[in-house]
């Protein structure tokens, strides 16, 4: 049984008749992650809040969730908030946006364990340290005790995939969590969802217009464009020898893109293997 089975689902825009997503369908196996690619405005987001029914009441949703097999009913408000809870984590692609200026990044993942897993202060803060610590950040207690604009995007990401690690959900949406973020930062953050993967197990939904980010997370791709599935299959294959004219257009794109990068790097290895044989 799949851990999320996305049926049929279709988002229209009451106020225009617009169409913004038609009959997407997809599923998340346990302990796997599934990269949803398309160009901006293609729906990807929207797919994500529909999911967890983040919706704006001008949007009619239609189509059938189901999560471990039961299906998730968008009129239980008290399920929902359970399950975006405890059973689906969300790190978002402005980690800035997602802590409360006003507090400390300790006392914020103190609150989140404090809510959720229904710890003690104690408890939570040392869960909180651990989890910090367990994605390599050295001065944890340190880093605890600063407010998010004292601190990197990057390390405010880290922080949000830290806190997400240790809630241990069954399923973590990452929606563009590398989009804000440097190159260097960028490769630290994969390394971070790597390991996450590693150490809870939860199944990841990653979206990202970023084909070299989502070919070395995720084991299947979802390809979208104007709110339609283009391609979904297994990554491997689709990134390998894509079917569709759309598809081949996004992975030739990234190729194009990435050449001059390689050649810049592959210059810079050479030139230093060079000095080096000359010392
Ligand atoms: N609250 C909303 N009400 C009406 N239309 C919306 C709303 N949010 C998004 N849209 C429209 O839905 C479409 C899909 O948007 P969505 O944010 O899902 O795209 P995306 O693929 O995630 O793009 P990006 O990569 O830029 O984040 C767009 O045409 C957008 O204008």
């Amino acid at each position: 049984m799949s851990l999320l089975k996305v049926e049929n689902l279709s988002v229209v825009d009451t106020r225009n008749g617009e169409r913004i997503l038609n009959n997407i369908s997809f599923s998340l196996e346990s302990n796997s992650c599934l990269g949803i690619v398309g160009e901006s405005g293609s729906g990807k987001s929207m797919t994500c809040k529909a999911i967890l029914n983040l919706t704006n009441p001008w949007l009619d949703v239609r189509g059938n969730i189901y999560l471990h097999g039961e299906e998730i009913d968008r009129n239980n408000a008290k399920k929902i908030q359970e399950i975006r809870g405890k059973k689906i984590a969300m790190i978002l692609q402005d980690a800035m946006t997602a802590f409360n200026p006003l507090y400390t990044i300790g006392y914020q993942m103190i609150e989140t364990f404090c809510g959720n897993l229904k710890l003690s202060k104690r408890d939570a803060q040392t869960l909180g340290l651990e989890a910090l610590d367990t994605i390599g950040i050295y001065d944890a207690k340190e880093v605890s005790k600063k407010y998010p604009h004292q601190l990197s995007g990057g390390m405010l990401q880290r922080c949000m995939i830290a806190t997400a690690l240790a809630m241990k959900p069954d399923m973590i949406i990452a929606d563009e969590p590398t989009t804000a973020l440097d190159a260097i930062n960028q490769n630290a953050v994969v390394e971070q969802f790597e390991l996450l993967q590693d150490v809870t197990g939860s199944a990841i939904l990653f979206i990202s217009h970023d084909l070299g980010v989502v070919q070395r997370l995720s084991q299947k791709v979802l390809v979208m464009k104007d709110g339609c599935c283009v391609e979904y299959g297994d990554a491997d294959q689709i990134f390998r020898a894509p079917e569709k004219e759309y598809t081949r257009y996004l992975v030739e794109t990234r190729r194009a893109l990435s050449r001059p990068f390689h050649q810049i790097i592959n210059a810079k290895e050479e030139h230093y293997v060079k000095r080096a044989k000359c010392v």
